[in-house]
């Protein structure tokens, strides 16, 4: 008999269709309200769950489900599930690392430069017919060229983003990290040291951490108080790996120049954020990995590895695996 595995994110026919040959699927679009009666239901015989990182599974909705054997999730961070207690129950969680490096650091630089050269706040002038004489040193912006990129968090999309900056931009690379990277201080000529010292030195500060306990609110009022008055932050990691109302305050005060941010505390962003009424916050939905040809990538590694994982292989993308083997 077939397992049973519930997909709760809509994926192209053929990802499907290698799900439907293996698999007993449930389909949700996502979990809200007035699903979530069937969702439990189905969590009662579940064997195997896919879907993205917009959807929680914390441990309370997972008690519900005993039978799982393994969860895959379509995003490199696993912050919507708690790893501890997945691997007490012995369930492996799969991930999608690496083959979403390149887009996101695109993405991530793509922030850098809207950021520096005011992009969004200058095509909006531009479309809503305020450009009407050559626009003055007040709305100049600021070199990305030749300046010091301080990464928080070298890892797989971190060292992306230092290449880009090293190689395409001249920047001096500095990062601070759980450990050190002889690849990106070889290739990249890239500096370690601390958090504090980073933060004081870096035009732009850049963020690439993973969401755990030990990165949750790890940039707050202090930090940005020790960041140049000049530095620009962006951040692609976890909206909660910020304070979010200590940065609107540093975005307010002038206590640094400008932000760019992917990932917010609260996602959907209300309208209603204070960031909304800031011009010197570039703000996007959350789009690091959003291209065709990536997040189909992400797509087919995350099916891959839930085929792997309920068929007993979880030697790749296993995010738990030393948990496990414990
Ligand atoms: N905005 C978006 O669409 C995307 C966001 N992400 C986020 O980026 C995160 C990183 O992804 P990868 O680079 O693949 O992960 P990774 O595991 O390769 O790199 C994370 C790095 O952060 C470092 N780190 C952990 N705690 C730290 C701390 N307290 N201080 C300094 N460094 C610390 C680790 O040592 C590691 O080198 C994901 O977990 C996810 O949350 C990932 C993809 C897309
Ligand atoms: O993969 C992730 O962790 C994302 O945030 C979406 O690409």
């Amino acid at each position: 008999m077939k397992k049973k595995v519930i997909l709760y994110r809509d994926i192209p026919a053929q990802e499907r269709q290698r799900l439907d040959d293996q698999f007993d699927v449930t389909f949700f679009d996502g979990m809200n309200e007035s699903n979530k009666d069937a969702f439990v239901i189905a969590l009662s015989e579940t064997e195997g769950l896919i879907g993205s990182n917009s959807t929680s599974m914390p441990p309370t909705l997972l008690d519900l489900a005993p039978r799982l054997q393994a969860a895959s999730t379509i995003s490199v961070g696993t912050d919507k599930f708690d790893l501890t207690y997945l691997s007490q129950r012995g369930i492996p969680l799969m991930h999608t690392p690496g083959v979403l490096n390149e887009t996101t650091a695109d993405t991530l630089f793509t922030l850098i430069m809207c950021t520096a050269r005011r992009a969004i706040e200058l095509s909006n002038m531009v479309r809503e017919g305020r450009w009407t004489s050559n626009i003055g040193e007040s709305l100049y912006g600021t070199d990305v060229h030749g300046k010091t990129l301080g990464i928080i968090g070298m890892g797989r999309i971190g060292y992306a983003i230092a290449k880009r900056g090293h190689f395409g931009f001249d920047m001096k690379i500095q990062y601070s990290n759980r450990h050190r990277k002889p690849d990106a201080e070889q290739d990249l000529n890239a500096t370690f040291m601390d958090m504090e010292e980073l933060l004081k030195t870096s035009d732009f500060v850049c963020v690439m951490t993973p969401l755990t306990s030990q990165t949750e609110r790890l940039i707050g009022a202090k930090e940005f108080a020790m960041m140049k008055k000049s530095a620009i932050f962006i951040n692609g990691s976890r909206g909660k790996v910020i304070d979010e109302a200590a940065l609107v305050e540093a975005l307010s005060n002038g206590t640094i120049r400008a932000a760019g941010l992917d990932v917010f505390e609260v996602e959907p962003l209300p309208a209603s954020s204070p960031l909304c009424k800031l011009d010197n916050a570039v703000l996007f939905p959350h789009i690091g990995s959003a291209t065709t040809e990536t997040r189909l990538k992400m797509i087919t590694c995350a099916v891959d590895n839930l085929i792997n994982a309920l068929n007993g292989d979880i030697s790749q993308n296993c995010a738990n695996k030393e948990q496990l083997n414990r």
